[in-house]
């Protein structure tokens, strides 16, 4: 099942608990605006090369819509539909005043240098600059995409629209980026972790962990699990997996993929076959990259008691319907990795007011969305009977359903 007809069925799922009625779900459904833009740039060498540009806007009922920007292979329509509906039910989980989007170049990064990464971000900038805006939709990074890549949006976007650095988040300090925006879909994730510990009276220092992933998201998971004593025994990337089931020295492991720019050859953990890593012994995984990779092929063999779902839409329903009959608790994407986008929205809230706030108070404040969404997830659990993954989408729907009606149809 793809990612859109797996993101459709938890929609449909949520909307029936909550009695929609069909009308509405189709509101709710059918994305606002596709966007699909050919991006046609020379590369460094003088021969020209196209790829194909998507932004999803899906849904604005209750605010701008709002989601990173992907540079992968594997890009397509029917995969940002899916992630940008899941934005939509993520702005509303951490009950940011935002709506939902996302975009995304089907191009492999890593073939690019910096200079066609520039060109290709300019190029798909001024396709789309006159249907993105502050109060329409903000684009922010995700996988493949960067800070970097932000600043040349802000800067192409300027041109058109005059100096406007509440178009993007996730920018860099110096274009107005907020403080702690980095590390925030990770510390989202190790808050997330916490919430659900604690009503278990368990804690991050006494537990494994297995992490897919070691980029922003993951690196930065892995290295608030390590800080706070967790034994972090397993990680991958695209170049393989490294485990030490004593613990991985987090620190070392980051100083070493920056100067090697790989995680082989880290002389304080063995390297594993890669596809062992979602299945290893581990009280924790986290997955930090692809999506679908949990799934009927490997679900049965997972022997974490906990997933934390770091990355958008890792477990399809099939793997979904076999951990939940294994007893695995699964703490979903539209909360789990909701860090990001809020700490995106306390950046969005300080270019207007032009005011920067300390790192602390986005931290504090980042915990208390955080800590208040569980608590709100908790109560839909309970008030429907759900596991989480329902818990997190009937807050979601109900909170964009709701501000749907409020609005109403007429012309
Ligand atoms: N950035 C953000 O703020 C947010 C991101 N997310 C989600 O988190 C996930 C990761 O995003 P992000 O960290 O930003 O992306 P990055 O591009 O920074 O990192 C992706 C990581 O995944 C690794 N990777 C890619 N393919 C594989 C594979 N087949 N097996 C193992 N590892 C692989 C990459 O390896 P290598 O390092 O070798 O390239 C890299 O370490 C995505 O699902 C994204 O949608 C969700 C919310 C917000
Ligand atoms: O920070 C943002 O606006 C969006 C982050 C994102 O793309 C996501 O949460 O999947």
């Amino acid at each position: 099942m793809n990612a859109l007809a797996a993101t459709n069925r938890n929609f449909r799922n949520a909307a029936r608990i909550l009695g929609l009625d069909s009308k509405l779900l189709n509101s709710l459904l059918i994305p606002f605006r596709e966007i699909k833009v050919e991006c046609t740039i020379p590369k460094d060498d003088g021969s020209l090369v196209s790829y194909i540009g998507f932004r999803v806007q899906h849904d604005n009922a209750r605010g701008p819509m709002k989601g990173g920007i992907r540079y992968h292979p594997e890009v397509d329509l029917d995969e940002v539909n899916a992630l940008a509906q899941l934005m939509t039910w993520k702005t509303a989980v951490v009950d940011i005043p935002y709506g939902g989007a996302k975009g995304g170049i089907g191009c492999d990064p890593k073939d690019l240098s910096k200079s066609e990464l520039e060109r290709l971000t300019r190029v798909f900038t001024q396709k789309i600059h006159d249907l993105i805006g502050i109060h329409a939709d903000v684009p922010a990074p995700d996988m493949g995409t960067n800070a970097q890549t932000m600043a040349w949006i802000l800067d192409e976007y300027s041109k058109f629209h005059g100096h406007s650095p509440a178009v993007v988040t996730g920018k860099p300090l110096d274009l107005g980026g907020s403080l702690g925006r980095e590390a925030a879909t990770g510390r989202g994730v190790v808050f997330a972790t916490e919430a659900l510990l604690a009503e278990l009276g368990k804690n991050v220092k006494d537990l494994t962990f297995a992490i897919q992933g070691f980029g922003n998201v993951g690196s930065w998971a892995a290295r608030l699990i390590h800080e706070r004593g967790g034994k972090v025994i397993a990680v991958s990337d695209i170049s393989g997996a490294v485990r030490n089931l004593d613990g991985i020295d987090i620190l070392e492991l980051l100083q070493h993929k920056e100067s090697t720019g790989s995680l082989q050859k880290f002389a304080g953990a063995e390297s594993m076959d890669p596809s062992e890593l979602l299945v290893h012994e581990c009280d924790v995984l986290i997955p930090c990259a692809l999506g679908g990779v949990l799934n009927r092929d490997n679900a049965a063999d997972v022997k974490a008691k906990f997933i934390v779902e770091a990355a958008n839409h890792p477990t399809d329903p099939e793997a979904d319907e076999i951990l939940s009959k294994k007893g695995v608790i699964i703490l979903p994407d539209i909360y789990a990795n909701a860090g990001g986008v809020t700490v995106s929205y306390f950046e969005w809230v300080q270019n207007i007011q032009g005011f920067m706030w300390d790192e602390d108070k986005v931290n504090n404040e980042l915990r208390r969305y955080m800590t208040r969404a569980f608590q709100s997830i908790k109560g839909m659990c309970q008030a429907h009977d759900c596991n989480l993954r329902m818990g997190a989408f009937t807050l979601g729907v109900d909170r964009v359903a709701r501000a749907t009606l409020l609005r109403g149809w007429e012309a």
